[in-house]
C-alpha cells in the first residue's frame, strides 16, 4: 500500500473530510479481469477462475463474492456495446479519447446501475472507490460525474434515448439494445431468416448464462448415474442426447467422480449432437476406422471413441496443435476400445487415402455460435476473419473427403452459422470452386437427430440457442460418391 492510501483522514480544501476509498476485493479483481481482456486479449473464462483461485486461497473472497465477481466481469464484457453507447451519451468527447481504465470502470458501473439490483448510490459510491484505488482521486471525478449522469434513467429509458428506432435502422438498433456488432447481427440475422422476433430472441440468448451441460460418455457411464451422484435438484437430463445432463446453477462438475475419472465430460448439447448424427449416419460395408480430423481439446473425439467402442470401430483423433493434442489424449484417457491421438495438419494428412469409415471436420472458425460462453469474442471478431477461415475451412473438407472410402460418410461442422463458413463452403468444394470438385452427395442429417425440433429445410441442420438451448452448432453430412 503506498504512502498516500496510508495517511489518515484529513479535511481536503473545503470542509468535505477527506475519506479513504474502501478496498473491494470483488470489484478490483472484475477491473483486473476487464483490463486483461482488453490489454492482452486474454480470454475472461480462463482469466476469471485463476484471479478467483488466487484470492480465494488469500482469503480475500468466499463463494458469494465469486459469483458476484462473476457477475460483474461476464455481464459487463455481455453487455459492453450497450453500456458504451450509453457512457458516450453522458461524456463531452468522442469515447476513443477516454482512457481504456477509465471506460473499463465506468462499464463496470453501467451494468451495476441498469442491470443489477444494487441500489444506484451504492452503485455510484462503490464503483467512485474502485476509481480511487485503481485511477486515482483525479479521474475518479470524472467517473463519478458520468455514473451520476447514468443514473437519471433506467436502462429501458436509455435504450429508447441511444438506440435508433428499428424502424429506421434495425440492424443499428437490436445493434445497441442487444449489445451486438452490427456485422455480426447480420450475419446471425441471415443465417436464421425470419422476422424480428426470432433474431431479437437469438441476441437476448447470447446475452444469458449458458447452464453447464454433462455427457456421459456411452459405456463408461449413463445419464442416470450422474444424476444419481447429484443433489436433488441439481440436474435434469439433457433436451436432445439421451447421454446429456443439464447441471442446475452454481453446479460444480468436478463434484462428480464420473466426470473426475473421465468417463462424463462437459459437453455442450448441440456438440454431443454432431458426433451421434455423424456416428449414426446410415453406412453399407465396413464401419471399423473412424477419424476426427479437427479433435482439439477433444469433447467430441472422446463422445465418438465411446460410442466407436461398443461398435467394435477404432478412432484416429488428429489435431494441428501439439498442446491441443495433448488435451485430446487426455479427453480420451480410459477409452474402452482402440483409439490413436496424433497431431497432424488435416490439409496434408499423415493417413492413406480413403482409410476411414466415417471423418468428422470441426473447423476452426469465428465461434459466433458460442458467444454465450465467450463473452468478449463479438468484440474481438472482425468481418475479415470469415475470409481468413475460408480457404482452411474448405481444405480441411477436401481433406476429409479423400480420407473416407468411396460409400463412407463426412460430416462438417462448426460453431458458427455464419452462412460464409456453412452451406457456402461445402456447396463450394462438392461444386469444384476453387478446387478439384469432389464426388459426395448431401445425406439429410435431420433424421439422425430424433426428437429435435426446427432444424431447418435440410440437409444440413443449424442449431440454435434460442431454439434448441445448445451453440449455434451447424452440421452437413456428405457421403463419398468417387
Ligand atoms: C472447433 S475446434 C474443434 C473442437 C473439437 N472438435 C471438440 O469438440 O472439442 C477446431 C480445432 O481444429 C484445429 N486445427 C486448426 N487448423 C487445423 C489443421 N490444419 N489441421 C488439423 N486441425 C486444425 C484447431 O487447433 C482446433 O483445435
Amino acid at each position: 500500500m503506498n504512502d498516500k492510501r496510508q495517511r489518515p483522514d484529513r479535511p481536503r480544501g473545503g470542509s468535505r473530510p477527506y475519506r479513504r476509498p474502501q478496498r473491494d476485493p470483488v470489484r478490483i479483481l472484475a477491473f483486473e479481469v476487464l483490463r486483461a481482456v482488453d490489454e492482452r486479449d486474454a480470454y475472461a473464462n480462463l482469466v476469471l477462475p485463476a484471479l478467483l483461485r488466487e484470492a480465494e486461497s488469500r482469503g480475500e473472497l468466499d463463494r458469494r463474492d465469486a459469483a458476484f465477481a462473476t457477475e460483474l466481469v461476464y455481464g459487463t464484457l455481455r453487455h459492453q456495446g450497450t453500456y458504451d453507447a450509453i457512457i458516450a451519451a453522458c461524456v463531452d468527447r468522442p469515447l476513443r479519447e477516454v482512457d481504456p481504465p477509465v471506460l473499463d470502470v465506468l462499464a463496470l458501473g453501467a451494468h451495476q446501475l441498469l442491470s443489477t439490483r444494487i441500489p444506484s448510490h451504492a452503485a455510484v459510491s462503490a464503483t467512485v472507490d474502485l476509481a480511487r484505488v485503481v485511477l486515482g482521486d483525479g479521474r475518479a471525478k470524472f467517473v463519478n460525474a458520468v455514473l451520476r449522469r447514468i443514473t437519471a434513467r433506467d436502462l429501458d429509458a436509455w435504450l429508447d434515448e441511444v438506440a435508433p428506432p428499428y424502424d429506421e435502422d434495425p440492424e443499428d438498433h437490436l445493434s445497441v439494445v442487444h449489445s451486438h456488432p452490427r456485422w455480426v447481427v447480420s450475419a446471425l440475422w441471415d443465417a436464421l431468416g425470419g422476422g424480428r422476433k426470432g433474431i431479437e430472441e437469438l441476441l437476448a440468448a447470447d446475452n444469458e448464462r449458458p447452464e453447464v451441460t454433462l455427457v456421459a460418455r456411452p459405456g463408461r457411464s449413463d445419464a442416470a448415474e450422474l444424476l444419481r451422484a447429484l443433489p436433488e435438484d441439481a440436474g435434469r437430463p439433457g433436451r436432445w442426447s439421451p447421454h446429456a445432463v443439464r447441471l442446475a446453477a452454481g453446479g460444480d462438475p468436478s463434484s462428480l467422480e464420473a466426470v473426475r475419472e473421465g468417463r462424463a465430460g462437459v459437453q455442450d448439447e448441440g456438440s454431443q449432437l454432431v458426433a451421434l448424427a455423424l456416428a449414426s449416419a446410415p453406412l453399407e460395408g465396413e464401419d471399423r476406422r473412424w477419424l476426427d480430423g479437427c479433435a482439439g481439446p477433444g469433447g467430441k473425439a472422446a463422445l465418438l471413441a465411446a460410442v466407436a467402442a461398443r461398435r467394435g470401430a477404432a478412432l484416429v483423433a488428429s489435431e494441428r496443435q501439439p498442446h491441443r493434442s495433448r488435451l485430446v489424449a487426455k479427453a480420451l484417457e480410459g477409452n474402452p476400445g482402440p483409439y490413436q491421438v496424433i497431431t497432424a495438419d488435416g490439409t496434408m494428412p499423415a493417413w492413406r487415402p480413403d482409410a476411414f469409415d466415417r471423418v468428422l471436420v470441426d473447423v476452426p472458425c469465428t465461434g459466433l455460435g458460442a458467444l454465450r460462453r465467450r463473452p468478449e469474442a463479438r468484440w474481438r471478431r472482425r468481418p475479415e476473419d470469415v475470409r481468413n477461415f475460408a480457404p482452411l475451412q474448405r481444405g480441411l473438407l477436401r481433406s476429409a473427403l479423400k480420407a473416407v472410402r468411396v460409400g463412407g460418410v463426412v460430416g462438417y461442422a462448426t460453431c458458427s452459422p455464419h452462412l460464409a463458413e456453412t452451406r457456402a463452403v461445402v456447396e463450394d468444394v462438392l461444386r469444384g470452386r476453387g478446387g478439384p470438385a469432389v464426388g459426395a452427395e448431401w445425406i439429410d442429417a435431420r433424421p439422425l437427430l430424433p426428437g429435435v425440433e426446427h432444424l431447418g429445410e435440410g440437409p444440413d441442420i443449424q442449431l440454435w440457442p434460442h431454439i434448441h438451448g445448445t451453440d449455434a452448432m451447424y452440421l452437413a453430412l456428405l457421403r463419398r460418391t468417387a
